[in-house]
C-alpha cells in the first residue's frame, strides 16, 4: 500500500525496526506517535489504556503483535460512526457548507465525478453567489466532471433562488443527485447561518435535503473545527469530508474530529485531482494509519 504522508507509520517505523520485543522505551515510543498523530490527549490516553491491558491480559511480548491491536483499536473508533452516504431519494439533494478556501468547489468537482462512476445523473448548484470566481470555478469542475450546472442569471443573486432554480430543473429533467454550493463567508455569522437556513426551506419545498456536508481542512486540525462550530450547531450537518489529508502529518485527526463533533466522516479528499476523493473506509483508512 502507498505511503501516504498523514500516515503515522512512519513514527512507528522506528518502534518497529527497533528490538522485537516490548520495552519500557515502546511504549513511550507509541505514546509520542499518539500524540504526535494528533489523536489529542484523550483519545491517545484511552488507546494506551486498552493495548496495555490486552498486552497484560494475553501476555504478549512482540512489538509485532502491539502493532495489530493499535491497529484494530482504532479501527474499532473510528467504526463506531456510519459514513454511508445517504443517496436513495429521488432527487438526492446534497448542500455543501464549511468555511472559504477549505476545499468546498473542489469536493464538488470530485464528488461529481466519483458519483458519475455510479452512472448516476448529476445537477450541481452555484448557490455561492456572493463571490462572482466562485461560480466560475465550479464551472470549471463541472464541465471537468462533465456533470451539468445551473448558476446565478446574475452577480449576487439570492443563493436560496439558486438552489431552489437547480433542484427544480432537477425534478423537471430527471437528475438524480444534486449537489449544492454555498458560500462559506458572509459580513457576519449570523448572516450566513440564515442564509444558509433560507436555502434549506427553499429547497425543502421541492424535495428533502438528503445530506448536509461539512468540508472540512485537515491541516488546520482542532482550529478549523473551532472555525465550523456555527455549521455544526445551525446547519444540521450529517457528514463530514475531510480535504487536504495528503499535506496533513496528522492522520489522527480523523479520529479526534468524530469524536469530538459525534459525526461521521463520509468523504475523505486527498490531492487536487479529480480523482483524489474516496469514501471513508475504517478498516482501510486504520491500515493506512498504522501501516
Ligand atoms: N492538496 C490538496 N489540496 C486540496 C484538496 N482539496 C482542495 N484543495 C485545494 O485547496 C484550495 C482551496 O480549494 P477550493 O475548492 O477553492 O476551496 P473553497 O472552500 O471552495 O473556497 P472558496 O471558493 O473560496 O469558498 C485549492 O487550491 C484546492 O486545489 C485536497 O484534498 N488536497
Amino acid at each position: 500500500m502507498a505511503e501516504r504522508s498523514w500516515s503515522f507509520s512512519k513514527a512507528f517505523r522506528s518502534i518497529f525496526s527497533g528490538p522485537e520485543l516490548i520495552t519500557d522505551e515502546t511504549w513511550d515510543d507509541l505514546e509520542t506517535a499518539l500524540i504526535t498523530a494528533d489523536f489529542g490527549p484523550d483519545v491517545a490516553e484511552s488507546i494506551l489504556e486498552e493495548i496495555r491491558a490486552e498486552v497484560e491480559r494475553h501476555r504478549v511480548t512482540e512489538v509485532k503483535e502491539m502493532r495489530r491491536m493499535l491497529r484494530d483499536a482504532i479501527e474499532e473508533r473510528l467504526a463506531a460512526y456510519d459514513p454511508t452516504l445517504r443517496l436513495s431519494e429521488r432527487p438526492a439533494v446534497i448542500l455543501v457548507v464549511g468555511v472559504n478556501g477549505v476545499g468546498k468547489t473542489t469536493t464538488i468537482g470530485k464528488f461529481a465525478n466519483y458519483l458519475r462512476a455510479f452512472d448516476k445523473k448529476i445537477l450541481v448548484g452555484a448557490a455561492d453567489t456572493f463571490r462572482a470566481a466562485a461560480v466560475e470555478q465550479l464551472a470549471t469542475w463541472a464541465e471537468r466532471a462533465g456533470v451539468d450546472i445551473v448558476k446565478p442569471q446574475q452577480q449576487g443573486q439570492d443563493p436560496a433562488s439558486v438552489a431552489f432554480q437547480t433542484v427544480q430543473r432537477a425534478i423537471d429533467e430527471g437528475y438524480e443527485i444534486v449537489i449544492i454550493d454555498t458560500a462559506g463567508r458572509l459580513q457576519t455569522k449570523g448572516g450566513l447561518m440564515d442564509e444558509l437556513g433560507k436555502v434549506r426551506r427553499v429547497v425543502e419545498k421541492l424535495a428533502p435535503v438528503s445530506e448536509v456536508l461539512l468540508v472540512l481542512d485537515a491541516t488546520t486540525g482542532q482550529n478549523g473545527l473551532a472555525q465550523a462550530e456555527a455549521f455544526i450547531e445551525h446547519a444540521g450537518v450529517t457528514g463530514l469530508v475531510l480535504t487536504k489529508l495528503d499535506g496533513s502529518a496528522k492522520g489522527g485527526f480523523v479520529l479526534a474530529v468524530q469524536q469530538t463533533t459525534g459525526l461521521p466522516i463520509k468523504l475523505v479528499g486527498q490531492g487536487e485531482g479529480i480523482s483524489d476523493l474516496t469514501g471513508f473506509t475504517p478498516h482501510v483508512f486504520a491500515q493506512q494509519l498504522v501501516g
